[in-house]
Formats: structure tokens, C-alpha cells, sequence
């Protein structure tokens, strides 16, 4: 008997959203599309390309775009939300008196809610109480995955349906799906990697080499596995495609919007220019003031975090601000082996050694 198609809806006509449509298309689903813009449904529907945001790529023609909300969410099995954090409860809310509590609920958004701290799932089981809710994330840049270049992915549920579901609906000849129950983990590791992926990309700028890159990338991954940890997330879903995965491919790659903004300033462009040239989203920059404020609260010790903070808000040279973390208190390598309270309390056992 021949399987039946599983009804797709992605809601958002960005890049991810498109490149995932068009994936799931390819992989034999019945794909609808939502997003505001006329123009672009238009185009997606008779050229099946989305001329505004992956330009260069063709779009499985299977995927039907529209502006009708309502429509888009009939019968899905899947709704997938590929909205900006700063919008996507709007988009839920307007999307709720659709959505049915059977369907599957998945965010590909990498960001913070600006006055809840919510993770994006967190937005959607508050807003439908739903169970079948999960979140992909992982080294996804989607004009990549639209060049069918190989590519790997994770959904995170702790709900096993949620996740059988959307590697059954996704995964294919270019694009593995591995699977993770720790949700805010995975989730956490999408959106904290923007921050970094700003410094790298100003770093890059101001001419860093390899090993600087590389000290860059690793601590960035201590840091963000510290604050995570803090959060109750496991520290070891940091070691997987959603957390150093993540952060490698957005830290060297100016395929990546949050790189480019960082890459931008470096050039000696301010943070209004750098945002404006690049006319698409940039999550790490409104992630990076929310971390901060957070890890201040939770006395979570964030230096990298913090430096670009200063670099971003606080107008200090990024030059500056890398001799001044260069000159930090010396610290442990990898906490979970040898704690940083081990390393501070011998410094200070140790102190006027050399004096
Ligand atoms: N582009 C990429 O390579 C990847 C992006 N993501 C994440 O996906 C999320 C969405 O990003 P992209 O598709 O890349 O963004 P994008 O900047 O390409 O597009 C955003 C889309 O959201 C729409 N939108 C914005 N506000 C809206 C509103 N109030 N109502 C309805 N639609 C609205 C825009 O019209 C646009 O279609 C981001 O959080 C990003 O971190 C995740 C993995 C890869
Ligand atoms: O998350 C991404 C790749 O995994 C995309 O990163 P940007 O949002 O910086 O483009």
C-alpha cells in the first residue's frame, strides 16, 4: 500500500522557511507556504522562486505559497514556524484558532523573546498547551541547503512522535535528521551561536588568524555551554550539530547574516549600517543584550558575551575590547574536567608568586 503524503505548512517566506518547504516538497510531502507578500507568493508559485530571499535557487514547484493563514493550516500534520523571534508569537497568535492539538508544532527560529526570555517553543506550548511540540536546529544555512549540499539537522521533542514525524518528513538524499530530546538544549545552542558568530565575523575583519579563530570558536562553546547549563540544559547536547556544529559553520562563514553584521563593524561600519546593509534578520544582536542581562542576573560568567556587548552598545573599539579579554584572569579549560573555582582559588593561593 502506498504511504500516505504527509501535509506540510511553513509559515514564513524567508530563507529557511523556503529552503525547507522546498525540501520537504522533494521529499514527497504536500507542501503549503504562508507569508504577507502577494508579490512573492506570486513568484514562488509560477516561477518557484523566492526572487526576494534565495534568489538563486529553484524551489520544488510542488510548493504551493499563500497569503491565506486559514488555508495554509488545513488538515497539516506539520506546521513548521520559520518566523523572526520578534514576531513569531504574533504569527502564532494569529495562526491559533487553526491549529488543532493533534498537529505537530515545530520552531526553526534561533532566538530569545525579548521581555519573557522564552525559547520559541517555550512561546508555543505556553500559547497552545499543545504536546507535539519540538524545535530544529543545527549548521542549516539555507542557501545551501537550497544547492542541495549536504547538509544535517536536529529535532528536538521530548515527544517521540514529534520527532519520527519530522525526520520522516524531511529527511532525504541531501539532508539527515538526527534526533534530541533535550529541546532547550538544542534550542539554546541555536541561539547563542549568533552571538558568536558576530565576533567572528568582526574578528575576521580585523584580520585574526587561524589560532585565533579556533580559541574564539572553543571558548564560545565553553561559554555557551556554561549559560546553558545554568538553564538546566545538558551540557553534553553542546557537543552535537546544534552546538559546536552550529557554531563552527556560523562562525566562518559570511553566508551567515549574523557573521556579516559582525564582519561589517569590523570594517568600521557602525551596528545601524551593519543591520541595514544586510536587509534580512540578524538574531545574535538582540540575543546578545538579553544573554547578557540574563547571565548578570544568574551570575553566569560570560566574558566573550559581554565584550561584544560593549563592542555593539557601548561604542568600544573591538580591537580594544580583544586586548582586554586577552588579558582576563587565566582560566580552566574545560570546566566539566576541571572546575574554574579550582583554578581561581590556586591563583589566588598562588598569588604574589612572581611579585
Ligand atoms: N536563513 C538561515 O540560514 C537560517 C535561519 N534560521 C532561523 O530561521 C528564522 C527565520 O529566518 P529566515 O527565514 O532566515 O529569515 P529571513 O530574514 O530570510 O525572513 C524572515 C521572514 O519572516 C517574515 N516575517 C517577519 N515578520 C513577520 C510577521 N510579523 N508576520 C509574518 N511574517 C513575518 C518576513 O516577511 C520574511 O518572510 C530566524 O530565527 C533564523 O535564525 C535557522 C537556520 C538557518
Ligand atoms: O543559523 C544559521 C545557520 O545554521 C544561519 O545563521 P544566520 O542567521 O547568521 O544567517
Amino acid at each position: 500500500m502506498a504511504e500516505q503524503q504527509i501535509k506540510v505548512a511553513v509559515l514564513g517566506g524567508g530563507s529557511f522557511g523556503t529552503a525547507l518547504a522546498s525540501i520537504a516538497a522533494d521529499n514527497g510531502a504536500c507542501v503549503r507556504q504562508w507569508m504577507r507578500d502577494e508579490a512573492l507568493v506570486a513568484q514562488i508559485n509560477q516561477e518557484h522562486r523566492n526572487g526576494r530571499y534565495l534568489p538563486h535557487y529553484a524551489i520544488n514547484p510542488a510548493v504551493q505559497a499563500s497569503t491565506d493563514l486559514p488555508a495554509v493550516l488545513n488538515e497539516a500534520e506539520l506546521v513548521l514556524i520559520a518566523i523572526p523571534s520578534k514576531a513569531f508569537r504574533s504569527v502564532v497568535q494569529a495562526a491559533k484558532p487553526w491549529l488543532t492539538p493533534g498537529q505537530i508544532l515545530v520552531s526553526t527560529t534561533k532566538g530569545i523573546e525579548q521581555d519573557s526570555f522564552f525559547l520559541m517553543s517555550q512561546v508555543l506550548e505556553q500559547e497552545t498547551g499543545f504536546s507535539h511540540i519540538g524545535v530544529i536546529a543545527g549548521p542549516n544555512l539555507a542557501s545551501e541547503i537550497a544547492d542541495k549540499q549536504l547538509t544535517a539537522t536536529v529535532i528536538a521533542s521530548a515527544d517521540a512522535l514529534t520527532r519520527t514525524r519530522v525526520q520522516q518528513a524531511l529527511g532525504c538524499r541531501y539532508f539527515r535528521v538526527y534526533a534530541s530530546n533535550d529541546r532547550h538544549g538544542v534550542e539554546l545552542g541555536g541561539a547563542l551561536k549568533n552571538i558568536y558568530a558576530i565576533a567572528a565575523g568582526m574578528a575576521a575583519a580585523l584580520g585574526m588568524g587561524e589560532n585565533t579563530r579556533s580559541m574564539l570558536m572553543t571558548r564560545a562553546l565553553a561559554e555557551m555551554s556554561r549559560f546553558a547549563v545554568a538553564q538546566g540544559a545538558n551540557p553534553m547536547t553542546f557537543l552535537g550539530l546544534a552546538g559546536v556544529g552550529d557554531l563552527i559553520v556560523t562562525c566562518s562563514s559570511s553566508l551567515s547574516r549574523n557573521y556579516r553584521v559582525g564582519h561589517a563593524m569590523g570594517e568600521g561600519r557602525d551596528l545601524e549600517e551593519a543591520i541595514s546593509a544586510l536587509g534580512q534578520v540578524a538574531e545574535g544582536v538582540n540575543t546578545v543584550k538579553l544573554v547578557c542581562a540574563k547571565a548578570r542576573e544568574m551570575g553566569v560568567y560570560m566574558p566573550l558575551a559581554e565584550g561584544l556587548h560593549q563592542v555593539l552598545f557601548a561604542g568600544v573599539p573591538a580591537k580594544e575590547m580583544a586586548r582586554m579579554l586577552m588579558m582576563g584572569e587565566q582560566s580552566s579549560d574545560v570546566e566539566f574536567v576541571l572546575p574554574r573555582e579550582s583554578v581561581q582559588q590556586a591563583h589566588q593561593e598562588n598569588r604574589g608568586w612572581h611579585e
